[in-house]
């Protein structure tokens, strides 16, 4: 049988590593097939570099329209990135009839409903496991693999260049912009690197997964969205000496209210196997009601691995070419006409467990104010630590820092009780605040 013709915009990081795949592995990858898989034509603004990557025999062309109009490209890949020029590719390589590829999370969390009913109506695939935590399958693992669950919440660290900025600041002590620097020459941030550091990665990745697992449309805009840039070292410090790790977590919860939606830094227990996920690795946690907890792990940036996860979906694609359209596994997992009407709750309505740092002065009775206005609003005290105290300025005033694990509470109430304790004349910086996840 003829080859499947594809069309690769893009021949960045992930599309060079996708060339070199498609290459080593291409007797195997036909046999998974069925038939062959090839590249035939490439668009990339650099086409010098885009020639070199593709080899002899491939058609190099900068406008990506080029290879859209091009009646024998079966499969269009789009790695272009961003939200501007890949949208309109991208609807239109779904308007010529032409499956679709994409690693591009940020452009389906936020167009997704668009691009996926273009799709629908012209039955053609958007296929998307690169989008989600790179080389990990968890697209396929959340839409096909746990079809039988009702899933009841997942968790994840799905940004490899905050993981690796993490793990190299706690162990090497190297410092936040040395770290990012060197995560950019490894191709694991994004073209815009305040998506990683600032948690919208993360948010793209989890606003997905929650959409296939609850059955919700995507709603990037209803997501919670915290980053590592406000992190300081000491915090990191105590959470160790508390017990627990700190990660740039993405949650996605179904409560009795309607679906937790947020994205994160995370006090997680040492013991959890998502606490020892290092460097650019990614992992998520799925709990289904049969199946109970499971746990993905893998590469989740980096030219290879994510070309890994463009390539299955070629194979599933090609394989799926002919299958009815409307008896396919379904972009989102539900059927369109059979998505949920649960809502994303608001952060205030959140239910969770907190890790609190207040610089307080060193003083009879700051410990037992701080403690009552806590337990005056129904927040259960987990743990305290109270640290030696530092001798600041003349006089001997001293300081400290008060460290407070809460049992699980409603943000709401966490906030207004934040904001009485911030008004403390003993309470002397912006209290510290970070979410603790049990992942139990
Ligand atoms: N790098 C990684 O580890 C991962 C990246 N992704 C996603 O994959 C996509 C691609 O990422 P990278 O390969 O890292 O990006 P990249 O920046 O390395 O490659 C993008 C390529 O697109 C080309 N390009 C830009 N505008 C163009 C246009 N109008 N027409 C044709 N070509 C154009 C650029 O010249 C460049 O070669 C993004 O959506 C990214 O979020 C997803 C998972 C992991
Ligand atoms: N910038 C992303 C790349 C993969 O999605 C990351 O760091 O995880």
């Amino acid at each position: 049988m003829k080859s499947i013709q594809v069309g690769l915009l893009g021949a960045g990081t992930v599309g060079s590593g996708t060339f070199k795949v498609l290459q080593r592995n291409q007797e195997e990858i036909k046999r998974r097939a069925g038939r062959g898989i090839e590249i035939t034509m490439v668009a990339d603004l650099d086409t010098a570099r885009a020639r070199e990557v593709a080899g002899e025999g491939v058609k190099v062309v900068a406008d990506a329209r080029e290879v859209i109009a091009n009646p024998d490209i079966d499969i269009v890949i789009e790695l272009i990135g961003g939200y501007g020029i890949a949208k309109q590719l991208v609807l239109e390589a779904i308007a010529a009839g032409k499956h679709v590829v994409t690693a591009n999370k940020a452009l389906l969390a936020v167009h997704g409903t668009e691009i996926f009913a273009a799709a629908h109506a012209k039955g053609v695939m958007v296929a998307f496991e690169a989008a989600v935590a790179g080389g990990i399958p968890i697209i396929k693992a959340l839409r096909e693999g746990l079809t039988a669950n009702s899933i009841q919440w997942l968790a994840g660290i799905i940004n490899g260049t905050t993981n690796f900025i993490l793990s190299e600041m706690r162990d090497k002590g190297l410092d936040f912009a040395t770290v990012l620097k060197e995560a950019q020459r490894l191709g694991y941030a994004e073209a815009d690197p305040t998506f990683d550091i600032e948690g919208v990665d993360a948010a793209h990745k989890v606003t997905l997964m929650s959409a296939i697992a609850f059955g919700i449309p995507v709603q990037f805009d209803k997501a919670h969205v915290e980053g590592i840039t406000k992190l300081a070292a000491q915090d990191i410090k105590y959470a160790e000496q508390l017990g627990y790790r700190i990660k740039l977590l993405g949650v996605t919860k179904r409560t009795a209210q309607g679906i937790e939606l947020r994205v994160h830094p995370s006090l997680v227990p040492s013991k959890r196997l998502l606490a020892n996920v290092e460097g650019a690795m990614n992992a998520v946690v799925v709990h289904g009601d049969a199946v109970g907890t499971t746990l993905y792990y893998g590469k989740g940036a980096g030219s290879e691995p994510t070309a890994s996860a463009v390539i299955a979906d070629l194979v599933d694609i090609t394989r799926l070419h002919t299958a009815d359209a409307a008896h396919r596994v379904p972009h989102l997992a539900f059927h369109p006409d059979a998505m949920s009407d649960l809502k994303v709750l608001p952060m205030a309505e959140v239910v969770t467990s907190y890790y609190l740092r207040l610089r307080v002065a060193d003083q009879a009775g700051v410990l037992a104010k701080v403690t009552g206005l806590l337990a005056t609003a129904g927040i259960s005290i987990d743990a305290v630590l109270q640290r030696e105290a530092d001798e600041v300025g003349g006089e001997g005033s001293t300081q400290t820092d008060l460290i407070i694990l809460t049992h699980d509470a409603r943000e709401g109430t966490v906030n207004d009780v934040m904001a009485e304790l911030q008004a403390l004349p003993t309470v002397l910086e912006p209290i510290v605040r970070i979410r603790k996840e049990e992942l139990k």
